[in-house]
């Protein structure tokens, strides 16, 4: 394709990408949304958002291409690196200043702010500044600012907000010494999870073991950790899978590690046909028993979902059941680690057992790998002039993997690493279910 040409096609994928998330939104709720709402759109809280999130995968990685095409190199280097929002999202998380404006729907000079939060207030405005420029707050008068529909995210009632705190605490912490992580002979060729940047930051402190460790020490944090994953349910859109994987086929669904139930809770509201058993560390099964109690009192009255503490490495998991479902498991463990959680799930198996591994599927950037696997495996691969992976439309992928190899020593895989590592513990592939965001690969016993 010639050089204009690219720019052409790159801008039509633009055009109708974004007409086709302008259309899904006002099938959902009558009317697009606006930056300087403070209410969400109904769409925001759909469980299936994998036609929203088609399209703007589309166009995400379109736009960057062509603006990274047109702009001067020079001009987009440094944008790669003159990334302060994670600093100022921290000021801003730390602060609950989306709490605070919540009482100031007309917007709150930062001279006020400042006084309730005692940051000083030229310094604030910027931090404001810079982030209402992202779209997160919105600047209603010189120096004055109000929430709008990404600031609420930050609110302390949404479980996004302990994602953002993971990040922008841990996962910044581990970045600030990923360098010195590749050159330090120790650590340089090390896949212990002991060694993860996060934790190699943390043994200057004194404080020894690997994340989950470092977790289980403080209740906080562990149960900020644990509300974090409710947050990706609309991060990475994973509830999607309710809707396009066949539960109404299924009466039992082990929820191998679990968690406090971030897709087992909207599982057991909708699917009300299967029996759930999370299967955690004890300490987190404490905080799950709590929460659904709480926020899902009739399936523990219907004993419709039950608590047992297991330790993946060791223990095999229920046995017999029909589905066993693992999200963000793997991409949390080296391989030894995945292989051994894989090992014990194959044991439980029975003979119709289907085990659903939901991930990232990392996308190859050489188009024929990709065309390869989206002919065999129906991996969707993006339209030329697009990178095959969708480029910047995909970047959370590359990013989370990213912080998988910062807090765990981890990884995020491409399917031939999944096929590895399933097929030497005894599971045989049979669909994948590509959620725009994240995949589901589908697996038998072999
Ligand atoms: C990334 S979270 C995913 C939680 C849940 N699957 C979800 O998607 O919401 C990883 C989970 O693995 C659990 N975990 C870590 N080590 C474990 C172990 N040795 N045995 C069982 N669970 C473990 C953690 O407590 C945490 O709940």
């Amino acid at each position: 394709m010639a050089n204009k040409a690219k720019l052409e096609a790159l801008l039509t994928l633009i055009n109708t990408s974004a007409r086709d998330a302008i259309t899904l939104y006002e099938q959902h709720g009558g009317s697009v949304p606006s930056m300087d709402q403070v209410e969400p759109h109904p769409l925001d809280d759909a469980v299936d958002q994998v036609a929203l999130k088609t399209a703007i995968r589309t166009l995400e990685g379109a736009f960057a291409q062509l603006s990274t095409t047109l702009a001067p190199p020079a001009h987009s280097a440094i944008n790669l690196v003159q990334v302060y929002d994670y600093a100022c999202m921290r000021v801003a998380v730390r602060e609950n200043i989306t709490n605070i404006l919540v009482n100031y729907p007309k917007g709150i000079h930062v001279n006020d702010l400042s006084k309730i939060i005692n940051i000083e207030p030229k310094k604030l405005a910027r931090v404001m500044r810079l982030l209402a420029t992202r779209g997160c707050y919105n600047e209603v008068d010189m120096d004055v600012f109000a929430n709008n529909r990404l600031s609420m995210i930050l609110h302390n009632d949404n479980p996004v907000r302990h994602m953002v705190n993971l990040h922008v605490e841990s996962c910044a912490k581990g970045a600030a010494v990923f360098y010195d992580t590749l050159k330090d002979p120790r650590t340089a060729y090390s896949y212990e999870p002991t060694d993860a940047p996060f934790m190699y930051a943390n043994n200057k402190e004194g404080i020894q073991g690997e994340f989950f460790d470092f977790m289980r020490q403080d209740d906080e944090r562990r149960e900020s950790y644990h509300k974090s994953m409710r947050g990706l349910n609309g991060i990475m859109g994973s509830l999607a899978v309710l809707t396009h994987f066949p539960f109404e086929k299924y009466s039992t669904v082990v929820d191998v590690g679990g968690g406090i139930g971030a897709f087992s809770l909207p599982l057991a509201k909708t699917h009300k046909n299967v029996k759930i058993t999370i299967h955690d560390l004890p300490e987190a099964l404490v905080q799950a028993r709590s929460i659904w109690a709480k926020d899902c009192p009739e399936a523990v009255a219907e004993n419709r979902v039950e608590f047992e503490a297991l330790n993946f490495f060791e223990q095999v998991p229920a046995k017999g059941k029909d589905i066993y479902y693992l999200r963000n498991i793997i991409h949390d463990w080296p391989d030894h680690e995945s292989a051994l959680i894989l090992r014990n799930v194959r044991k439980a198996l029975g003979p119709n057992s289907r085990v659903l591994i939901h991930d990232y599927v990392v996308c190859q950037l050489s188009r024929k790998q990709a065309e390869v696997e989206s002919s065999t495996l129906g991996v969707v691969v993006a339209p030329e002039p697009l990178l095959p992976n969708f480029g910047v439309g995909n970047m959370r992928m590359y990013q989370q993997d990213m912080s998988m190899l910062l807090l765990h020593n981890a990884k995020e895989r491409t399917l031939q690493e999944f096929l590895v590592l399933s097929t030497a513990a005894g599971l045989k592939l049979e669909k994948v279910w590509d959620l725009a965001e994240a995949c589901v690969m589908e697996f038998s016993a072999a």
